[in-house]
């Protein structure tokens, strides 16, 4: 099992200040940072392209975790992996030829990963579990950040870190991403995540060092 990852998203920073409030994180003990992308398209809201994301890339050390909540996403890997990226989350719900996706990412070189939402069942992507570096289970709609947990997906986790260790692909994480609060985190890490996003519950609070060890602390 891998050391917990926390990752928070900057999809609750500050835009008018994004490399600032990166540094603080990275002062604060994150792992990763989250990099979410909206299209309007296929969750309900609109965020930044791979030009942002290259202006963070080059003034930070941290690992970079972008999450594709896009149509189409094949249309635009080779972008953000010149912006930088190291992992690329595509939707299965956003991909018609999954697997497809999923290896010309690997093509280029980073890390891929696939997400699903939470009406989407874990069996979708069974299929390409032996083929990804992580599976991102959304335990809120993707869309905004700020809202409540969702219960119900931690079975999938659970289901998904079995369906691993099946077939022996031990080095898979496992993500989470929505409502993850130190009262919501251990239950996820038992069930088999290993790397947390954080978005409200580290930006939207003064002492973002506090918030991250407190969702650290609260998994003992
Ligand atoms: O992908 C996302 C939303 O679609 C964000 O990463 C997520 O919402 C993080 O925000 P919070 O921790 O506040 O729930
Ligand atoms: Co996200």
């Amino acid at each position: 099992m891998h050391k917990v990852k926390i990752a928070p998203s900057i999809l609750s920073a500050d835009f008018g200040k994004l490399l600032a409030e990166v540094a603080d994180v990275e002062r604060g003990g994150a792992d990763w940072v989250h990099i979410d992308v909206m299209d309007g398209h296929f969750v309900p809201n609109i965020t930044f392209g791979a030009p942002v994301m290259q202006s963070i890339s080059a003034h930070t050390g941290l690992f970079k975790d972008v999450h594709l909540m896009i149509e189409n996403p094949d249309r635009y890997i080779e972008d953000f992996v010149k912006a930088g990226a190291q992992m690329i989350t595509v939707h299965a719900e956003a991909c018609t030829h999954l697997h497809r996706v999923i290896h010309q990412i690997k093509e280029h070189g980073v890390k891929a990963g696939v997400a699903i939402n939470p009406a989407t069942p874990a069996a979708a992507i069974r299929e390409v579990l032996e083929d990804v570096d992580m599976v991102l289970v959304m335990t809120v709609n993707p869309g905004f950040g700020g809202q409540s947990f969702i219960p119900r997906t931690v079975n999938k986790i659970r289901q998904i870190r079995e369906w691993a260790n099946e077939m022996g692909h031990t080095a898979l994480h496992i993500e989470v991403d929505g409502g993850i609060t130190a009262s919501t985190a251990k239950q996820v890490v038992e069930a088999g995540a290993d790397v947390l996003v954080a978005g409200s519950a580290v930006f939207n609070t003064p002492d973002r060092a506090k918030a991250i060890r407190s969702i650290r602390d609260s998994l003992h």
